[in-house]
């Protein structure tokens, strides 16, 4: 029976998912620990609205769990020496230099976990991998556990996280499945056993798959491939609605109606963001082409080619809409994260059609609902394109949408927050600049009713103009 586990990296995946796990496991103590003190302290803090990500339900979840049998720490080296079960969270971000850069998972900080354990543990670990790892790294993990000469025995397992952030909470209590990879040998079973039992505290058995180590890892990243090339085949099709006058949502709703196509994930939108599908498919593409699949690794690729296509088209639409000058303009966003419910903004769609249209030197207003100036600047600096004051010149942050969109030649939806179906959007038109345009992103308000209050209307995959 495991009684102590702990978890390396706090962020999105592992704080979550370890405050759920202890919440369903009062008996076993969760540590989580970060070498980020901020981070560690935002977890730690006593107000539950300061938590350092934002999740719908996770301050429950927190304030239940927390100091009860969850903890949150920075002392990485004790936990490991007190846990039994170590999961690994850290993040795999794509290389930024050296080879494989720019596509390529870096593994630098799982290796440095790898090292802490191995340095650390007296005792016999089970090590989970957590992060999403390019298939056969447990082979390289083992390697650098079992070289220590310490005597110490460590089982491997691969336990992908499938939740999506905005819903962490509800996805994380009632999964679409649990997938465990393990060896299959005696102590590859009791390890695989060992976790299984710690999700079965509240996850249906037959919800739970165990795999071998190669499948589980592989099947994460197939598993947001999947998820990804839908988007960017609806993005697609988008485009040919609009020249066509076909209406994308209307596609969307009759193919999704085939069970076999199914309805979820069909959402035409400005391009699809996260810290994890962009990333995840080009490690893909990478692995691919390094066993020489070069069809294979095109096939995925063209995913990413579609979705920047995406977010460049939206941006350039809104250029020539504009009478091909945005030149001093003012340009309201609704939206930054990359999408609702969450304070991320990695990859979000948002700060590349910010990007380009600074590039055409308009002022860009900003709101949303969860993210912080700073976050927005950061965002835009991490580009290279320009210089942190022609970023702070060009983009002013607003708390408020009526003084947002004040003065705006036009306003572009970024992100589908469901305050913005609320607006008093006559308002809004009243104080704007005429012809007032409107650059839906995510197609979520009514483009008729829009047109009739006297907006200029652009969703996407909705032409207006063909009968
Ligand atoms: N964000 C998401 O929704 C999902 C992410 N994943 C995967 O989970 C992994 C983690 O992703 P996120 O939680 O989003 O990343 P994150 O960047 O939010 O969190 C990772 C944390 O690990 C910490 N860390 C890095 N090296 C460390 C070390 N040596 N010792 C202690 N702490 C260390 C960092 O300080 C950071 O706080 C990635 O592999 C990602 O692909 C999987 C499913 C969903
Ligand atoms: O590995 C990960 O990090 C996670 O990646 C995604 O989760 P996430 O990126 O948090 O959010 P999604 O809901 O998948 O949305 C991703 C992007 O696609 C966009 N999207 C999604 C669905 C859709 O129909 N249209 C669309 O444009 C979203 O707006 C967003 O920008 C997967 O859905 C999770 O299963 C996975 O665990």
């Amino acid at each position: 029976m495991i009684k102590n586990i702990c978890c390396i990296g706090a962020g999105y995946v592992g704080g979550p998912t370890m405050a759920v796990i202890a919440l369903k496991n009062p008996n076993i103590n969760v540590t989580v620990v970060d070498i980020n003190k901020n981070r560690i302290d935002a977890w730690n803090s006593e107000d539950l609205s300061s938590l350092p990500i934002y999740e719908p339900g996770l301050d429950e979840v927190v304030a239940e769990a927390r100091g009860r049998n969850l903890f949150f720490s920075t002392d990485v080296d004790k936990a490991i020496t007190e846990s039994e079960m170590i999961f690994i969270s850290v993040n795999t971000p794509t290389k930024t230099y050296g080879k494989g850069k720019g596509m390529a998972a870096d593994l630098k900080y799982i290796e440095l976990c790898a090292r802490q354990i191995a340095e650390i543990a007296k005792t016999d670990k089970i090590v989970v991998e957590k992060s999403t790892l390019p298939v056969r790294t447990s082979e390289a993990l083992k390697s650098i556990l079992d070289n220590t000469g310490n005597g110490v025995k460590f089982q491997i397992l691969s336990n992908p996280e499938f939740l999506a952030e905005g819903t962490a909470i509800s996805d994380l209590l009632s999964p679409d499945r649990v997938l465990i990879g393990g060896g299959t040998d005696e102590e590859g079973t009791n390890a695989v056993n060992a976790l299984v039992s710690i999700y079965e505290a509240w996850v249906p058995s037959d919800k739970i798959i165990t795999t071998n180590v190669w499948s589980s890892e592989l099947s994460k990243l197939t598993a947001n491939a999947f998820l990804a090339q839908r988007v960017s085949s609806i993005n697609a099709m988008s485009e040919l609605c609009e020249v066509t006058g076909a209406d994308v949502n209307e596609v969307a709703k009759a193919i999704g109606m085939d069970s076999r196509i199914g309805s979820k994930f069909l959402k035409a939108s400005v391009g699809f963001g996260g810290s994890c599908f962009q990333k995840d498919i080009l490690n893909l593409v990478y692995i691919a082409r390094s066993y020489g699949l070069n069809q294979v690794a095109d096939y995925w690729e063209q995913v990413i080619i579609m979705n920047d296509y995406q977010k460049n088209r939206f941006a350039k639409k809104i250029l020539t809409t504009l009478y091909n000058t945005v030149s001093g303009k003012k340009i309201a966003f609704l939206g930054w994260a990359f999408k609702k419910d969450t304070n991320d903004t990695r990859e979000s769609a948002a700060i590349y059609v910010a990007d380009a249209l600074l590039d055409e030197q308009a002022n860009i207003a900003v709101y949303d609902p969860k993210v912080v100036k700073e976050q927005m600047y950061n965002d835009l600096a991490n580009l290279n394109t320009r210089k942190v004051e022609e970023i702070e010149a060009g983009i002013s942050v607003f708390s408020e949408v009526y003084e947002l969109c004040k003065d705006a030649h036009a306003i572009a939806i970024l992100t589908e927050w469901d305050e913005f179906k609320e607006y008093d959007w006559k308002m809004i038109y009243e104080n704007m600049k005429k012809p007032a345009f409107l650059f839906d992103g995510r197609n979520i308000l009514n483009g008729e009713n829009m047109e009739n209050i006297g907006f200029v209307y652009n969703g996407i995959g909705i032409s207006k103009n063909i009968e």
